[in-house]
């Protein structure tokens, strides 16, 4: 197994020049594991992250938030894999449910930029999730084995990719997938990896979970088998966040 925690933070589209040194400063300060326990990873907004990267401890990590298709070029408005390669930013989320819905990325868009990002060199985490209508008609497993089905007919190495399963009724909205609701989903996609990547894949790979996560709910989804982790949107811009980089220490029990 061997799968290390992995705590990444979401600022979203948040913060001016202040509040996020104040967010850093806390995270500085903050007493956490080593880095052989918990992976952080925190995903300012592209026009923080060189200042957040030079104030960040070094032990925390930082990533974007997305990035475009293909190499770069008169695509305005977009930032490539490569600008983020050159900055020495290690990590991109890619296919967030707010851009999927919000942006219309599709299955095989968000694919398409798992395996560019990766081909770069760069670390993916990689979000997958259904809405409350699919969840009410009984699909989430068929969506996000859908969704997950189109990350792994483009890509052919897992070592680099983190799988965020973040179910997207449960995002902002304070309604959090209750831990048994969360392993199960993860303990399907774990298997739909075993059976259609690899068993070593399956094991491997993180999945870690997304949507309300807080200081208070972290330490019982934390004790969840299949749960690697977490990414946290709201509460990642709070000092709650120290306490969720903690909950890694469940694993340890
Ligand atoms: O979308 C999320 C992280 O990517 C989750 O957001 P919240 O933690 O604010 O629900």
């Amino acid at each position: 197994m061997g799968r290390k925690f992995f705590v990444g933070g979401n600022w979203k589209c948040n913060g001016t020049t202040e509040e996020v040194k104040k967010i850093v400063t806390t995270l500085n300060e903050a007493k956490v594991p080593g880095e052989d326990v918990v992976e952080v990873v925190v995903s300012p907004p592209f026009v923080f992250l060189p200042f957040v990267k030079s104030l960040l401890r070094p032990d925390f990590h930082v990533s974007a938030q997305n990035c475009w298709v293909r190499k770069g070029g008169a695509y305005t408005g977009e930032v490539s894999a490569e600008m983020l390669v050159n900055l020495g930013i290690p990590w991109v989320i890619i296919g967030h449910s707010e851009r999927r819905q919000l942006l219309n990325e599709s299955n095989e868009f968000v694919g398409d930029k798992v395996a560019y990002a990766l081909q770069q060199g760069l670390k993916v985490i990689a979000c997958i999730g259904e809405t409350l209508e699919q969840r009410e008609a009984g699909t989430t497993t068929a969506v996000v084995a859908e969704q997950t089905k189109a990350i792994a007919a483009k890509i052919s190495n897992w070592d680099n990719v983190v799988l965020a399963y973040e179910p997207v009724w449960a995002i902002g909205t304070g309604k959090v997938a209750t831990p048994a609701q969360a392993q199960e989903v993860h303990a399907d996609l774990r298997k739909w990896v075993h059976d259609n990547v690899s068993a070593e894949v399956a094991a491997s790979v993180r999945i870690i979970y997304g949507g309300s996560v807080n200081g208070g709910n972290c330490k019982e989804l934390a004790a969840q088998p299949d749960v690697d982790g977490f990414l946290v949107g709201g509460a990642s811009l709070k000092a709650e966040f120290v306490d969720i980089i903690n909950a890694a220490t469940v694993k340890k029990n």
